[in-house]
């Protein structure tokens, strides 16, 4: 599943610093035998150490994580909308992200220059939602006409006008149809059509430095500043350095800036709950891997992320819930303790599902 966070922020915040750490990151993924990337595009693995478990309870040759991927955008400046800076090339782009992942500078370094002259999380913030707002809002000016003549015939496109004037409304106000979404204010599945880009998820990346990332205070008004949508803190220019040193050297300099793991694996844990993804296990005495779902996928969906011929030959599911796997600490315990479940076409997936799945067109998943 390829679904991409946008990378997007003002220029100068430390986006190209973040996303150099992700693309070095790519190189170490680059074992990834079906992954054909655009060379704008960072590869994060999504942390999971229960697939070192699994490959120690089966015997695994090979460890294969999930993937996040984020692609830099350019920089946007004030008046983007009105095709300022890049203008509306950037537009094209962020279309495309499937979430927007913001950065945002929070770090004070007087040598490094910030464009409006200070360092002002919630006020860069404010520039940033601003030109998305106003770029929503000329698409929905201008949907708005044919919408409401084809709404006199038409019931279901009558409320897609009703439901993008309320959107109008909240963007007037200066919100992002995001955080009202949220709370419930607006009906994204009836906006869908429009590709607006405040509809996307949103995530935020504060590029700190230690005097933020050590201060709860700090790092709590900025979280609440940015609800409901979720929030990481990291320090690019560390994290860049992180990369060239062994875990014991990588540890103690995360420790001196406060933090107890690198902020590009908060960073994909984050981007992968912001898609709305999830993953699901398998095993075997070839590799332990994380397969990648959408939250509430059912097991014929989930099959069809291996082969999609097991999404159509889906007979079962044989799933052991790794809980109970790693406790037993192998599938015969688990049987003998009745753990191991057979899921019909319905099962909706649950995290941490160890999977194998029983197709009528070959022998299923395990790997
Ligand atoms: N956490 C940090 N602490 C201190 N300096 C940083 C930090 N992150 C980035 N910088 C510095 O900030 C400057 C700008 O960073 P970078 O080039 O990554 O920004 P950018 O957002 O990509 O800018 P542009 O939009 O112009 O491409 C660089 O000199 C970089 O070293
Ligand atoms: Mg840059």
């Amino acid at each position: 599943m390829s679904l991409t966070l946008g990378i997007v922020g003002l220029p100068n915040v430390g986006k190209s610093t973040l996303f150099n750490a992700l693309t070095r990151n790519e190189v170490l993924a680059a074992n990834y035998p079906f992954a054909t990337i655009e060379p704008n595009v960072g590869l994060v693995e999504l942390p999971d150490p229960r697939l070192d478990r699994l490959a120690e309870i089966f015997d695994s040759e090979r460890v294969l994580p999930a993937t996040v991927s984020f692609v830099d955008i350019a920089g946007i400046v004030k008046g983007a909308s009105e095709g300022e800076g890049m203008g509306n090339a950037f537009l094209a782009n962020i279309r495309e992200a499937d979430a927007i992942c913001q950065v945002v500078r929070a770090f004070s370094d007087d040598n490094v220059i910030h464009v409006d002259g200070k360092v002002d999380p919630s006020s860069d913030i404010e520039v940033i939602n601003t030109e998305l707002i106003l770029a929503d809002l000329q698409t929905i000016e201008k949907a708005l006409p044919r919408l409401e003549k084809d709404g006199r015939k038409d019931k279901d496109v009558a409320a897609q006008a009703e439901e993008a004037k309320k959107a109008q409304a909240i963007l007037e106000d200066g919100r992002t149809l995001f955080a009202a979404a949220k709370s419930g204010d607006v009906d994204l599945a009836l906006l869908h059509h429009l590709h607006l880009m405040t509809a996307k998820p949103f995530l935020y990346v504060f590029n700190s430095d230690e005097d933020v990332l050590t201060d709860d205070a700090k790092k709590q008004e900025l979280r609440e500043l940015v609800a409901p949508a979720e929030a990481v803190f990291l320090d690019a220019q560390t994290e860049t350095e992180l990369l060239e040193l062994d875990d014991e050297d990588a540890a103690e300099l995360l420790a001196a800036v406060g933090q107890d793991e690198p902020g590009l694996q908060t960073l994909a844990k984050a981007g992968f709950d912001t898609l709305g993804l999830q993953t699901y296990l398998t095993a075997g005495p070839k590799e332990a891997r994380a397969w990648t779902i959408r939250k509430g996928d059912t097991a014929p969906k989930a099959a069809g992320v291996i082969h999609s011929d097991f999404e159509k030959g889906f007979i079962k599911a044989e799933i052991v819930a790794f809980d109970d796997l790693n406790e037993l600490g192998s599938m015969a315990e688990a049987r003998a303790h009745g753990k191991v479940r057979q899921e019909g076409k319905d099962y909706v997936m649950v995290d941490g599902d160890v999977v194998e799945f029983k197709t009528g067109l070959t022998s299923g998943a395990k790997r």
